[in-house]
């Protein structure tokens, strides 16, 4: 596809701890860069939610994908930032629980933020969303991957079985944004769940005194007043009303 730029597969990440993985918060032209995986069931949508993100576009049939890598640049508070999305093989779900590949579990490591994608026509997909964002959490300790949850195919009403409420209530619980999208219908929702991850990204990635702090805290403070002056003027006033006094 065209307007894909930079495909790669899970193959060619490199290796946590790495040189080029150090790197990896700085894109393409020095830009900032935000690494997003994309998870969930088999046939939710995944790649057709990707490829909407990337080209706006439904293009209605998919091959089984092997785990592309897509980047795209995106605008996020005047910042141009490199994204980085990557589709993922569906997951499996058997009877005691998930079955994450290793080449999974490694893009789930590599990701600086995840999106957990259900359809709302299989109820299995949606059981799918809970253990699945603990299994994310467990693969980053000692931090808080941002997750946003998308309920795919909503235009499917007349086969539905998660009702979009059930969504809502399970992300909220686990501190996720939420969006129900029909990919296949309408691109903006879609857009909106990357840029909301991406901003929750950037903001994370963003230290606090970084260059944007420093640079509010240097704004020049209104000067105060030349002490010296004041009293050089006080003194003349003073003197000033001596004289007025005496000539009295
Ligand atoms: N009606 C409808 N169909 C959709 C929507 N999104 C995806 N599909 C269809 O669902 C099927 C599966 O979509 P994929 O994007 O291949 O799903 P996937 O999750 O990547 O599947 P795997 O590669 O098997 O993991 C395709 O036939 C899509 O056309 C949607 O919003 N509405």
């Amino acid at each position: 596809m065209r307007l894909i730029q930079n495909m790669c597969t899970i193959a060619e990440y490199p290796a946590p701890g790495s040189v080029a993985a150090a790197d990896c918060c700085l894109g393409a032209a020095g830009r900032r860069l935000v690494k997003i995986a994309v998870v969930g069931a088999s046939g939710v949508g995944k790649t057709a939610l990707v490829v909407r993100f990337l080209t706006k576009r439904f293009i209605g049939d998919y091959e089984r994908n092997a785990g592309n890598l897509y980047t795209r640049q995106v605008q996020i508070e005047g910042e141009t930032l490199a994204i980085q999305v990557q589709d993922t093989p569906g997951i499996q779900v058997h009877e005691n629980g998930l079955s994450c590949t290793e080449q999974l579990n490694r893009c789930i490591r590599w990701a600086d933020a995840v999106v957990i994608v259900f359809s709302i026509t299989d109820y299995k997909s949606y059981e799918l969303t809970g253990p699945l964002h603990q299994h994310v959490q467990q693969l980053h300790p000692g931090t808080r991957l941002p997750v946003v949850v998308v309920a795919n195919k909503a235009d499917l009403l007349h086969i539905k079985q998660v009702d979009p409420q059930l969504g809502l209530q399970l992300a909220s619980m686990l501190g996720c944004s939420f969006y129900e999208v029909s990919v296949s219908e309408n691109d903006n929702d879609v857009y909106n769940a990357f840029h909301v991850l991406c901003k929750e990204v950037s903001h994370k990635q963003q230290p606090s005194g970084t260059p944007e702090k420093r640079r509010t805290s240097l704004i020049p403070r209104p000067k105060s007043p030349n002490m010296q002056d004041l009293k050089r003027r006080f003194k003349q006033a003073l003197s000033a009303k001596v004289r007025t006094v005496t000539s009295v």
